[in-house]
Parts: C-alpha cells; sequence; structure tokens
C-alpha cells in the first residue's frame, strides 16, 4: 500500500559507524567483562541464538497488537520455551545456562511469577515429600501457579492480610476464604488466566487462635477443564500501565477445602490433633520476598537501563538537530555537553548497579548456605541491604528510563521507539516486591537499631555507622575518597535520625510517633547507607578486575561520575551533613563534566558491549545499523490504522462535514 523510501546508504548509517571506528577500546573485551568472562559470553550468545532462530517465537512487534494478542501470544512462547526448549537443550534450572535466558527471551513472556516466586517457594517452604510431590509437576507445567500475597485491601502491611485458613480437624483439611471484598487477593501475575494453582498467603487459625500468615498450595482450577473450582472465582484485573501479556489477577475463595497436606510445613506444621508445631524463625515466611529483591532487580531494571542507554545513546549519536560551531554542519545531539550529561550517569549507573547487585547475590547464597545449616544469623543485614538495594536500583533505573525517553525527543514519545514499552516495564518495579518507601524504612528500623550498638558487635559491613569519621585525604575526586565520603555521610544521617529518635522517646512521645514524625530522615538515611554500599562494591570491582588499560580507565571513570553525578543532584545533603564543602561541591562538579566529554568517544562502544541483539530490543531508534528515519516509516506502515487506505470509520464520522466542506470551497471556486 504505501511505495518504498529508502537511502542507498543512509547518513545516519554512516555516522554510526564513524563511531564504532572512534571508539579507543575493544568492545569485546568489555562485553566479556560484563558477561563475567569470554566463556561466560559464549554461553549466552549460545542461548540468545537458540531464542532469536527458533521460528516458534517469532511475533508481530508488540506495538502492532492488541492486548489480546499479546497474552495470547505470550503464553503460547512461554509454554514453549519451558516446556520444549528449556528442557529439550538442558537449562536445567540453577544451571548457568539458565541465568542467561532472561536476556535472551523474546520481549513478552508470561508465566515468570510461576518460574521466579511460585517454584522458588515449593523449595524455600516445603518438606522434603512436599518439595518431591510438588516441584516435577510444577516444572513440567503439569500445574500452573502464582504467589497469591497481595490482597485488594492490602499490600504492605502483611499482618493485616485477611484471607484466612481455617484447620477443620474432623476432615483434615484447611477451609480458605476471604471474609471480606478487601481480602480477595489481586495482582498476582499468572493468576487471572494461566494458573490452575496458587501458593495463597494466609492467616492460619487452629481452634479459633490466630497463627499469623502461612503458605499453602490451593487448587484454583480443574486440571481437565481448566474451569474455576467451587467456591473460586478467578479472573484478570484489567489493563494496566504495562505488563500487558501478563494476567495479574484477582482470587476470592469461599470455603474452599484443600488437604491439611497443602500447608508447605517445612518452618512449621499443623498436626491431625491441630497441634500447631513451630519448626524455624517467624521471619523466613518473608525469605521469598528476600530472595525476589536480591534476584529481580538484574532483569527487571538494570538490563532495561541498560536497553534504555542503548537505544538512547545510539540514537543521540545518529540524530542531528542544529550548530555547536555558527557556519558549521549540524551536530549529532550527543556532542552537545548537556545530552551527554542527561545520558552517560545513566552508562554509569548501569554499571554500579550490576556489579554492586553481583555482590548481593553472592552474599545471599552464602546466608542460604549457612540457613542450611540452620544458621540465620545474618538474616537481619540481608533483608536490610537487600531490601534497600532493591528500593534504589528500582528507583534509579525507572528515574534513568525516563531520562532516557526525554532524551529522545519526539521520538521517545512513540511505541516504535521502544522507550515507553520500557518505561512502563520498569515502573511497577518500584511496586512490586516491596513498596520503595516501605523497603526502606525496613533498612532504616534494622540501621537505628545497629546505631544504638557498639562497633564490635557489628556485622563488618555496619561496623562503620558507630566509628570514627574518616579524613578525606587529597582530591574528593579519588575513588578511596568517594568511598569515605559515602560512607561518612551514611554514618551521619543515621546517627542523625537515631539521636533524633531517642530525644523524641525520652520526651516520652509513642514510638510509632516518633518513628513517623522521623520517616523522612529515616528514608534519607537507608538510601544514602545503600548508596555507600553501591560505590564500595563497583570501586571494589573496578580495582580487581582483571583487564586491559583501556577498559580498566573506562570503569574507573565511570565509577567516578558515579559518585560525582550522585554527589552534584543531592548536594545539598552533602553540605548539610558537613561532609562536603563549596569548593568540594564546585570541583565535583567540573570534573563530572570533564568525565562526560571523555567518555563521549566511547559511549557507542559502552553501549554495543552490552550486546543486545535488535529484536530484544523492538526499537527503531537503537538498531545497531542506526537506520532510524527508515525503521520509524516501516514500523508506521504496519500500524493496523493503515491497512486501508481509506479508513471506513474516520470516513463515516467526517463525511458529513468533509461534503459540506467540498461545498464550500467548490461554491468559492465558482464564485471566482
Ligand atoms: C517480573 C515481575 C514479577 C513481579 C512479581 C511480584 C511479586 C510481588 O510483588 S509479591 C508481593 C510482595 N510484597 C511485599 O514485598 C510486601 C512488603 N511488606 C513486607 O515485607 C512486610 O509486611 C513488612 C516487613 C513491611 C511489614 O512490616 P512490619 O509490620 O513492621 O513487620 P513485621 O512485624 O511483620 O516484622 C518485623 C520484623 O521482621 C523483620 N522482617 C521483615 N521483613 C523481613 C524479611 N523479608 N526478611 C527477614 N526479616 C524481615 C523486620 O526486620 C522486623 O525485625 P525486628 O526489627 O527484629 O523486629
Ligand atoms: C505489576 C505488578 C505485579 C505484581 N505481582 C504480584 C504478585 O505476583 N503477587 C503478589 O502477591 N503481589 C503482586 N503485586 C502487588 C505488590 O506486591 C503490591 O502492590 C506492593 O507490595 C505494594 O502494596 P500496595 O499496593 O498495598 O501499596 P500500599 O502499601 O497501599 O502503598 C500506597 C502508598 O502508601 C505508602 N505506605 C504504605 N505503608 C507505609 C508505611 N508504613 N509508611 C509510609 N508509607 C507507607 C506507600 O509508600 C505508597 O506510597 C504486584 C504489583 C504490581 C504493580
Amino acid at each position: 500500500m504505501f511505495s518504498t523510501v529508502k537511502d542507498d546508504m543512509s547518513i545516519e548509517s554512516t555516522l554510526i559507524s564513524k563511531e564504532r571506528k572512534n571508539a579507543k577500546f575493544p568492545v569485546e573485551e568489555l562485553t566479556n567483562v560484563w558477561d563475567g568472562g569470554k566463556e561466560e559470553t559464549e554461553l549466552r550468545r549460545k542461548i540468545v541464538k537458540l531464542f532469536e532462530d527458533d521460528p516458534v517465537l517469532k511475533s508481530p512487534p508488540i506495538c502492532t497488537m492488541t492486548r489480546e494478542e499479546r497474552f495470547t501470544k505470550a503464553t503460547r512462547k512461554s509454554a514453549y520455551i519451558y516446556r520444549n526448549l528449556i528442557p529439550n537443550n538442558g537449562l536445567h534450572p540453577g544451571s548457568r545456562e539458565f541465568e542467561h535466558f532472561s536476556r535472551a527471551m523474546p520481549i513478552e513472556n508470561n508465566l515468570l511469577v510461576h518460574m521466579i516466586a511460585f517454584i522458588p517457594c515449593i523449595k524455600s517452604f516445603g518438606s522434603q515429600e512436599q518439595v518431591a510431590k510438588w516441584l516435577p509437576l510444577a516444572l513440567n507445567l503439569n500445574i500452573i501457579g502464582a504467589y497469591a500475597q497481595t490482597e485488594l485491601g492490602h499490600g504492605s502491611f502483611l499482618r493485616g492480610i485477611e484471607t484466612e485458613a481455617t484447620f477443620d480437624k474432623k476432615t483434615q483439611e484447611f477451609v480458605i476464604n476471604c471474609p471480606k471484598v478487601s481480602s480477595m487477593k489481586w495482582w498476582p501475575g499468572d493468576m487471572g488466566l494461566n494458573a490452575n494453582h496458587a501458593l495463597v498467603m494466609a492467616n492460619l487459625i487452629i481452634d479459633g487462635k490466630e497463627y499469623g500468615m502461612h503458605a499453602f498450595i490451593v487448587q484454583i482450577r480443574d486440571l481437565s477443564t481448566h474451569m474455576p473450582l467451587p467456591g473460586v472465582t478467578v479472573g484478570d484485573i484489567g489493563s494496566k500501565m504495562g505488563f500487558e501479556a501478563i494476567d495479574n489477577g484477582f482470587l476470592y475463595m469461599k470455603n474452599v477445602r484443600i488437604p491439611r497436606e497443602n500447608l508447605l510445613n517445612k518452618n512449621s506444621e499443623v498436626k491431625p490433633d491441630g497441634t500447631y508445631v513451630k519448626k524455624a524463625s517467624d521471619r523466613l515466611m518473608y525469605g521469598s520476598m528476600v530472595n525476589l529483591r536480591v534476584n529481580l532487580p538484574k532483569s527487571q531494571a538494570i538490563d532495561v537501563l541498560a536497553k534504555a542507554c542503548t537505544i538512547a545513546i545510539r540514537y543521540s549519536a545518529v540524530r542531528r538537530q542544529g550548530l555547536l560551531n555558527p557556519g558549521g554542519a549540524e551536530v549529532a545531539v550527543l556532542d552537545y555537553t548537556l545530552q551527554q550529561h542527561k545520558l552517560i550517569p545513566q552508562l554509569a549507573t548501569v554499571y554500579a548497579t550490576k556489579f554492586a547487585g553481583e555482590g548481593i547475590i553472592k552474599k545471599h547464597q552464602a546466608f542460604l548456605q549457612n540457613m542450611a545449616k540452620g544458621n540465620i544469623s545474618d538474616l537481619a543485614e540481608i533483608h536490610a541491604l537487600s531490601a534497600s538495594f532493591k528500593a534504589s536500583v528500582s528507583e534509579q533505573c525507572t528515574e534513568g528510563v525516563e531520562v532516557c525517553r526525554r532524551a529522545c525527543g519526539g521520538h521517545g514519545y512513540s511505541q516504535a521507539s521502544g522507550l515507553p514499552f520500557l518505561l512502563c516495564k520498569i515502573t511497577p518495579s518500584c511496586t512490586y516486591e516491596g513498596e520503595n518507601t516501605v523497603l526502606y524504612l525496613q533498612t532504616a528500623r534494622y540501621l537505628v537499631k545497629c546505631a544504638s550498638k557498639q562497633a564490635a558487635d557489628l556485622p563488618e559491613s555496619i561496623a562503620f555507622l558507630v566509628q570514627p569519621i574518616q579524613d578525606m585525604k587529597g582530591s574528593i575526586t579519588s575513588l578511596d575518597n568517594l568511598i569515605i565520603c559515602f560512607k561518612n555521610s551514611a554514618a551521619l544521617c543515621v546517627q542523625g535520625v537515631s539521636k533524633k529518635v531517642n530525644e523524641m522517646s525520652n520526651k516520652g512521645l509513642a514510638m510509632h510517633e516518633v518513628w513517623n514524625k522521623s520517616s523522612v530522615q529515616l528514608v534519607k538515611s537507608a538510601k544514602m547507607y545503600v548508596m555507600q554500599y553501591i560505590i564500595g562494591a563497583f570501586v571494589s570491582f573496578v580495582t580487581e578486575v582483571k583487564c586491559s588499560e583501556p577498559i580498566k580507565e573506562i570503569l574507573q571513570d565511570l565509577c567516578c561520575l558515579y559518585g560525582l553525578h550522585y554527589i552534584n543532584t543531592h548536594s545539598g545533603e552533602f553540605l548539610k551533613l558537613g561532609v562536603l564543602s563549596a569548593h568540594h561541591c564546585t570541583l565535583a562538579e567540573e570534573t563530572e563534566i570533564q568525565l562526560l566529554e571523555k567518555l563521549r568517544p566511547n559511549a557507542v562502544g559502552i553501549v554495543d558491549a552490552f550486546d543486545f541483539t535488535d529484536s530484544s530490543m523492538e526499537s527503531c531508534l537503537g538498531a545497531y545499523d542506526g537506520n532510524v528515519y527508515e525503521r520509524l516509516f516501516d514500523m508506521a506502515k504496519l500500524s493496523p490504522l493503515n491497512k486501508e487506505k481509506v479508513h471506513q470509520e474516520s470516513y463515516r464520522h467526517l463525511r458529513p462535514f468533509l461534503l459540506e466542506g467540498r461545498d464550500i470551497l467548490e461554491g468559492v471556486k465558482s464564485k471566482n
């Protein structure tokens, strides 16, 4: 229907090729550093290829599909991936190969909550027999489960959840009930249409006594007809800002009976006579959330910002708008210092959070190993760190994606850029797995407790909070001094708010009021604490990584930029705490600008090193060849609204006015 408009060799693809020639470092080596070694890059590429070459996984661009089509295609692909592609290629969950597959997954998929929440919960809350029964069924998709914790009325305050599981001694069953409309489970992914089971978090009640939140496996749909079982009302909650391929659902249960064995009973058990046996700390009930807070940021936030950076930086290198030299040629917008100031710090955020996140994953794995031996002494520390890390990373990356989107001007508003999709994908990461404010407050609760202890009684990573403030020697821009600056700031924030809390409570104010009145400073303390962790982890990585000098220099520059950008955007906080002087702040600003200029020639190379395939981004602005205008036109042609030369509905509604217009214009013509 549309004629083809093509340039033989577009100026844009020439520009991006030039950028690549000008890069001053070996891109492939940076990819290897990003992946964690050459072998990992090879393995990841093998898996990506497996997914990219598979005809079953091909589908039209998502911006041309309705919600219904997106859900249908995502379900078809996910069923195929989990049932055929993964097992047939030996991608066993837990293997290194499996780690790479989220990067290789089609741009939209579902059954994710089944894989990342339902299955891990069976493993962490189930006894050996329960794991042996449920795990193979879940892995084979013989049963599909949701993680049903949040209710219409309660998400954050888990002690407030209302769904009840009442033990019926006579029948040896639990009776599951949502007493009110507000008790209905609401939001769980995969639950609305696909799941036939749910891991339901409910208040356990035995002989009228409440025992708090426990995990139950509840069958919600018939396995042969997929019809909801008696007592179950289940469905999709409707259209959302994003996640359109996922059936986030509602689940209302009225007198749904499940066998006694369906209480996942690794940590606590109900005996046939109704005796409640507690086998481990209540806190382990929250373990599934720690697991997700540790492991989700990489795929759901950091990789998302990495894609947005790839799109915005490649586009900014080919988008020419305006002049830098009067009378000269138009320049790429990436040559403007202000454009660099928007985008290059986002790149630094990607690197900082990725390497800091790897540190947390290792800490969590060590915690799990200790837990298996019965030692959970590090639980409070890993909870505090993972809560604020999830909050900070989701916040920084979400803000970063919006910066990237706006940095692409008008085209950033088009779905064809891929950026609105990424923004809608990343935004809820600030809410799910614990709303960010609520998580920062959890971290602050731990930090305030720590502030009243002696250094010797604290974990090594926290002791600095109560130790003397360190002096910075030399320039604020050295990596060592950045660590000192952030550690001092975190310590002073925590000490300051702890003092306020103590003073208010000494004056007789009730603790809950003290807490509410201090909450602004509490959240600030948690943010500064996790920033010192991220900076410290990034500096350690940069110092220890084995790589060539040019790569080391880029990583050092990104590390310094990350710290300085944060200081420059929060200078008031550092000045108020007395950690930095006005002179320090001026130097920090000048150094940031110098770093932007230094990193600019390598910017396209750095995003190339992320090694995203074009099909994993679905972006007309971010494709490798830089042919942005042809791609935008080609994508517009695919718009379902362009199927016919004349859209019948538009013609039908506007026709009377058009005819009037025609008569007026023809009358004017005949008069003349
Ligand atoms: C691809 C996309 C997939 C998306 C999938 C999304 C899934 C979801 O969103 S699932 C739902 C996630 N929901 C949440 O994360 C809920 C957030 N709320 C909470 O975590 C808790 O309710 C709370 C901790 C905020 C409750 O606070 P509070 O009422 O003060 O707490 P408690 O009295 O129940 O317990 C306090 C005590 O417990 C410690 N603690 C809290 N959480 C944990 C934890 N995860 N691990 C270990 N310990 C924990 C807390 O530190 C307190 O300890 P003490 O200070 O020693 O008393
Ligand atoms: C895309 C998506 C997927 C999800 N998937 C799942 C899933 O699979 N399973 C599941 O169970 N849930 C899921 N959820 C639900 C999610 O976990 C909750 O929405 C989340 O925990 C926040 O709870 P809430 O919605 O009740 O927010 P609220 O707690 O009501 O938050 C509203 C406001 O109140 C503030 N607030 C709340 N408590 C405090 C406090 N103590 N102090 C200060 N301020 C406070 C918050 O900061 C926020 O500004 C999903 C949500 C989304 C958006």
